[in-house]
């Protein structure tokens, strides 16, 4: 169940990164897709330039969009944030688990106080970074290996009530012996057989993802930065079935 108590519904799986640098090369891409086929992410690139109003106008074309700004700030201000998303109508929303309890359950409550919204947003947790590896982590004074840190991030979230959280694939199957089923594990890193990596460093293909326990799959890059990004699409929807 989410935050609003409604079932999580798995399909469409694949999240679509829209990281485009304005929102008519993102609107002219977003025009090619079929909403049946994928939702959308817009995350801090194209909101920075786009902003709500362009949010709005993908919802009013009837696509679901996970917002993704990955808050972390004091409580107060991220319960705000989370209200101001859910008033703009997104499908998905989430805050950084390394913002802590208090924060996490901050956002949880105030999504839960609101009265003026029709469709509460699902509420997830970023864990550890999927372009993060030990070392990365060593540097920034986290012990232990990237998965035991999402292990613990997520148990956190999930105690703090939130919806699911964002990890990679690989971290999939051990997070679900420790989580519930309902739990949404959205995973960005994915790259199909052959894609360029780019700057990720913990990735799955799309078949191994949803195998190991994957709610959604967030993929930018290989679609949008393809010569046929449609294509690319309906091969990956073709893998998960
Ligand atoms: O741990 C995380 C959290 C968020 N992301 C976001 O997902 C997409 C991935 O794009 P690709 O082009 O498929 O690499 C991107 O918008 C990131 O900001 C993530 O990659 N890892």
């Amino acid at each position: 169940m989410s935050s609003n108590n409604l079932p999580v519904s798995l399909d469409p799986k694949v999240l679509v990164a829209l990281d485009f640098a304005n929102a008519d090369a993102a609107l002219q891409f977003v025009k090619t897709l079929d909403k049946s086929a994928c939702r959308l992410k817009v995350g801090k690139e194209l909101f920075a330039v786009a902003g709500p109003e362009f949010v709005k106008a993908l919802i009013e074309q009837g696509f679901d969009v996970f917002l993704d700004l990955k808050y972390h700030d004091i409580p107060n201000t991220v319960a705000k944030a989370v209200q101001a998303a859910a008033r703009m109508g997104v499908w998905m929303v989430n805050v950084h688990a390394l913002g802590g309890r208090k924060m996490m359950q901050a956002a949880k409550d105030a999504l839960d106080e609101l009265t003026d919204v029709e469709r509460k947003p699902l509420l997830i947790a970023v864990t550890i970074l999927t372009s993060m590896e030990q070392q990365d982590l060593a540097e920034i004074g986290l012990q232990g290996s990237p998965q035991d840190n999402v292990l613990r991030l997520a148990k956190l979230a999930e105690d703090s009530g939130l919806d699911g959280v964002v990890c990679s694939a690989q971290e999939a199957q051990p997070l679900r012996q420790i989580v519930s089923e309902q739990f949404c594990l959205v995973t960005p890193g994915i790259r199909p057989a052959g894609s360029a990596v780019n700057d990720q460093k913990r990735i799955m293909t799309p078949a191994e993802a949803m195998a190991a326990g994957s709610s959604y799959l967030v993929v930018g890059r290989p679609i949008t930065q393809s010569d046929s990004p449609l294509e690319v699409l309906k091969q990956i929807n073709e893998s998960l079935n």
